[in-house]
């Protein structure tokens, strides 16, 4: 099998965004859509995609039903932030490792994917960039082995991603070209990058 069919794609797409004030996944950078530019670089990578949205947003989504699943969060876990998304994600395809985007990256790239996937190896649980000294857990991969991991922290009522990576082995890659990363949280953020 090859590296591609190993791999699946989350997008998260479940969040509330108060701080933006509407449903980020639906801004638009160039006219497109947010959660395309998502979809655009995860695709070539990955065999399959869960996009996990709100409930209330759901039907809003235009994606290639051969390939993306709209699905909500497990409903033990409904809207309990990122973890709950992944989880969901992984519970719905079955894969040996996970590509993970959130919805409000429009700068995204392709070379970062192809960064996260040429990084797998032997017993290694997460590749994790780090940007300007920050990890970036939400842009990131994640072996199947986790996925219990994230049902026992969820089931204990925690959100943290840094619980998780530090429960698991994480290898963690430094990267320079941070505007691929810029994520967009609010309306400031929106004024200042787009
Ligand atoms: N599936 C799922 N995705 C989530 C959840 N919470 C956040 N996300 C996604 O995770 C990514 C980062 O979310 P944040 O920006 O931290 O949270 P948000 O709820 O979207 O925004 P705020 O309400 O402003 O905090 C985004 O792609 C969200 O859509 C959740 O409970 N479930």
């Amino acid at each position: 099998m090859s590296k591609k069919n190993e791999v699946a794609g989350i997008l998260l797409a479940g969040g509330q965004s108060r701080r933006f004030g509407s449903p980020k996944a639906f801004a638009e950078r160039q006219g497109v859509p947010f959660y395309q530019y998502s979809l655009q670089v995860m695709t070539p990578f990955c065999s399959s995609v869960a996009l996990v949205a709100h409930p209330e947003w759901r039907h809003l989504f235009r994606v290639d039903k051969n390939k993306i699943t709209v699905i909500q969060d497990d409903p033990s876990f409904q809207g309990q932030g990122p973890l709950a998304g992944i989880f969901s994600g992984m519970t719905t395809l079955s894969a040996n490792w996970y590509i993970i985007l959130p919805v409000d990256v429009p700068f995204i790239e392709h070379w970062v994917l192809e960064r996260l996937v040429s990084e797998i190896e032997g017993d290694i649980q997460a590749i994790i960039p780090v940007v300007s000294g920050k990890d970036q857990p939400l842009i990131a991969a994640y072996h199947c082995s986790v996925k219990n991991k994230i049902k026992n922290l969820l089931i204990n009522g925690s959100r943290s991603m840094q619980s998780l990576l530090s429960e698991i082995n994480v290898k963690k890659i430094e990267i320079n070209r941070e505007r691929a990363f810029i994520n967009i949280n609010s309306r400031d953020d929106y004024d200042n990058h787009l």
